[in-house]
């Protein structure tokens, strides 16, 4: 393949990440061309509207209604696909350009969580490349990381912050004071939720962001319906202080490691040291940490969204593109790729459990001899005081397994102590 001395793009989706690709291309020619060698312009555009005022000059550009057409344009070298959805016009116009002999950039996790193998055979098969630097962690160069940087590793664990809308909630609740409902609420009128909010607080986006990263770091096809997911709604306030008073932070967490049972995946609520760099994230800032068995721990902070950081991150791939770079979509072929054996049981780790306690003789003693039973040892206990009859209770324990835990909590569930339901969270140690 020679390195082509004029890339021509066709862009579809004209939404926040499509204005700041036009933007950039439009502000940076000179320097993306001398950083090249090669020119790189934009020939044809799509959106639903044609008419809209987006602040940006568009008139130099082509317009075709349907991206299936702009992806198959002999005009346009890389599909550009911005549009977002898992199925429908985006997934059409992928194959469609891949068809037609292009090469296709994205940021829609969404597409490549769910058809991401399929996609990537096919852009094998025709001899071009797919590629989705923006579609994890927005501005975040964590798919560069894994699929170059340290490509030279084992990587052991993937783990990370990566939807910026949960830690913005997360982090809220715990600095005003306020309970979830109200800070989504905020959320919503800031136009940080997702058109489903679900998506979101769901966990299902950074569910989708960490399947991708799993299938990478581990050379395993993308196995999205694998991911244990969680999402953030039923955090409340009071777990939010309560951590805090025993020194952690409440995280939406995505971890992936491969172990002997086969490949975790979890996106879940968890526990994490409040001095940890994890525990440190405030607002609607991502972090990927990446472990490795030369390099050891790598840790990428940024901004996880937004105009300029995921066109910046869109530009990294169409860079490489105009460079003569040409990786595979997950890091190698995709013929390569294994089916991932999810692990039937998750890696044991300490675990937080708030209890409401009926404040009597004989109840603590009640509960140790529950947790005891199913094999739970109990690392630390703090009660709280209280005015009435019932008094919050919690415990941390020691590294435990999901299964003890489980059996533990079906225990509490049995005795006439408690009021309400455990909450138990894992605490994850990094
Ligand atoms: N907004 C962000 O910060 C980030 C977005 N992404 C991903 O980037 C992609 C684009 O996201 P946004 O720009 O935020 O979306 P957006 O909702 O702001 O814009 C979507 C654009 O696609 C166009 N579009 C949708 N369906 C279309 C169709 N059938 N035909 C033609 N045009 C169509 C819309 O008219 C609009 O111009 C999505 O896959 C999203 O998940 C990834 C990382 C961060
Ligand atoms: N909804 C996402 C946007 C980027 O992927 C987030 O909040 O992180």
């Amino acid at each position: 393949m020679t390195t082509p001395t004029h890339l021509r793009l066709g862009v579809a989706g004209l939404g926040t990440v499509g204005v700041g690709v036009v933007k950039i291309i439009r502000k940076q020619a000179a320097l993306l061309e001398a950083r090249t060698g090669c020119k790189i312009s934009i020939t044809a555009v799509s959106a639903r509207s044609k008419t809209k005022d987006r602040g940006v000059n568009l008139t130099d550009y082509a317009w075709e209604d349907d991206p299936v057409k702009l992806a198959t344009r002999d005009d346009v070298d890389v599909y550009v696909e911005l549009m977002g959805g898992s199925d429908g016009p985006a997934k059409a116009s992928t194959e469609a350009a891949l068809a037609a002999g292009k090469d296709v950039v994205t940021a829609n996790k969404a597409l490549l969580a769910h058809h991401g193998q399929a996609l990537a055979e096919q852009a094998e098969a025709d001899g071009r490349v797919l590629r989705f630097e923006a579609a994890v962690a927005g501005g975040i160069p964590v798919v560069k990381a894994l699929t170059e940087g340290l490509a030279g590793n084992e990587i052991t664990r993937i783990m990370g912050v990566m939807n910026g809308t949960c830690n913005y909630i997360l982090t809220r609740m715990q600095s005003a004071g306020l309970p979830y409902d109200t800070v989504f609420e905020e959320a919503n009128q800031l136009g940080y939720l997702e058109a489903d909010p679900n998506l979101d607080v769901g966990g299902i986006d950074a569910g989708h962001k960490l399947a991708l990263l799993a299938s990478i770091g581990f050379g395993t096809k993308v196995s999205f319906d694998a991911v244990e997911l969680e999402g953030i709604g039923q955090i409340s306030i009071e777990d939010i202080h309560q951590a805090a008073d025993m020194g952690y932070k409440i995280k939406l967490l995505g971890v992936a490691q491969m172990t002997g049972r086969g490949l975790e995946q979890r996106m879940t609520p968890c526990l994490v040291p409040e001095t940890s760099p994890l525990g440190q994230l405030d607002g609607g800032t991502n972090m990927v940490v990446l472990e490795g068995d030369q390099v050891g721990q790598v840790v990428l902070r940024g901004a996880g969204a937004g105009e300029g950081p995921t066109a910046s991150a869109v530009l990294s791939d169409i860079i490489d593109i105009a460079r003569g770079t040409r990786i595979s979509t997950f890091g190698q072929p995709a013929q390569s790729l294994v089916d991932a054996k999810p692990a039937q049981a998750v890696t044991p780790a300490p675990y937080y459990l708030r209890l409401t306690l009926q404040d009597k003789p004989g109840a603590l003693a009640k509960v140790a001899a529950v947790l005891g039973e199913a094999g739970v040892s109990i690392d630390r206990m703090r009660q709280y005081g209280h005015d009435d009859t019932d008094a919050p209770v919690l415990i941390v324990t020691h590294k435990t397994t999901r299964a003890a835990l489980d059996q533990a909590r079906a225990g509490l569930a049995k005795i006439d102590v408690i009021s309400g339901d455990p909450v138990a969270l894992r605490i994850e140690e990094i």
